[in-house]
């Protein structure tokens, strides 16, 4: 069985973070595990508290998983502080990890602050470098190349511009657009649209997530990155799609909407 490692926060409410993470990979058969970064109690209305752990504990966990289930692939989601993004950086590479997706996290959608400001240039330095695929929204994207968006033409110039200035893949996801959710894919010198019609539910909480672990999924399963991609773009419509109604705020979505039947 392929293996994927999730480093973030918990999510008490289960939509995101971890839990979204250990559901979609469990969805693509894939043994999930996790290394948390943080606890935060949220719920489908917002995030109230967060609780890190300390670097070393978070180097513990690391230490546990890759000297003893390698996982083949790598999901990093929330990483609030400066400190712990050090802590991921030197264990990944001491045990040279491969297939790393990095999702930037800096903004639950309730709007809560997931990421310290003074954290942003150490992601630059420590995590970027080392990620195949970074997985921006929009504002995310914005941040990362330093210039506002607008239009397709804008995603595609940052998202050049965040993959020279990190070596890597970028996903640039449209879900913040006005109309439809098309997300851009930029890699090695070119891009490739990944389009989906903009479903109408509100219950969006932890689309993100959800999708930067599909991608570490089916690239875990030896899948190209673009079929990675692209199987992971029809698994979150999939999941929206399943009009999965809870909570009192932004739902999470149905990750388990084709293990029955299909699986
Ligand atoms: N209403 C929608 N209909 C169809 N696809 C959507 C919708 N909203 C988001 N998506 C898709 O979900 C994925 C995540 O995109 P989004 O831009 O919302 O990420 P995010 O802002 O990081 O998520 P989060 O809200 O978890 O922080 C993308 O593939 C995007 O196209
Ligand atoms: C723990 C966690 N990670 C990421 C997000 C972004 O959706 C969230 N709301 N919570």
């Amino acid at each position: 069985m392929r293996t994927a490692l999730t480093i973030a926060g918990s999510d008490s409410s289960g939509g995101a973070g971890i839990q979204a993470d250990i559901k979609t990979m469990m969805a693509h058969h894939v043994f999930g595990m996790s290394a948390i970064t943080a606890l935060t109690a949220q719920n489908t209305t917002g995030v109230i508290d967060i609780m890190e752990v300390t670097p070393k504990f978070l180097e513990e966990e690391l230490q546990c998983i890759f000297t003893d289930i390698y996982p083949d692939a790598v999901k990093i989601g929330m990483v609030s502080s400066a400190e712990l993004m050090e802590v991921i950086a030197r264990n990944l590479k001491k045990y040279n990890a491969k297939k790393i997706v990095v999702d930037p996290v800096m903004v639950a959608t309730s709007g809560a602050k997931l990421m310290e400001d003074t954290a942003i240039a150490t992601l630059k330095r420590t995590l970027l470098p080392m990620a195949d695929l970074l997985t921006p929204n929009i504002p995310e994207a914005e941040v990362l190349a330093e210039m506002e968006i607008f239009t397709e033409e804008d995603m595609i110039a940052a998202a050049q511009k965040i993959s020279e200035a990190y070596g890597c893949a970028v996903l640039c996801k449209g879900g913040h657009q006005k109309n439809d959710a098309n997300d851009l894919l930029y890699q090695n010198g070119t891009f490739r649209w990944f389009r989906g019609r903009r479903i109408e539910n509100p219950n969006t909480h932890g689309t993100g997530c959800t999708l930067s672990s599909a991608i570490a999924s089916n690239l875990a399963k030896g899948f190209s990155m673009e079929e990675s991609v692209e199987n992971a773009k029809n698994y979150i419509s999939g999941a929206l799609e399943a009009m999965l109604d809870l909570g009192k705020g932004s739902g999470p979505m149905d990750h388990a909407f084709r293990v029955e039947g299909v699986y």
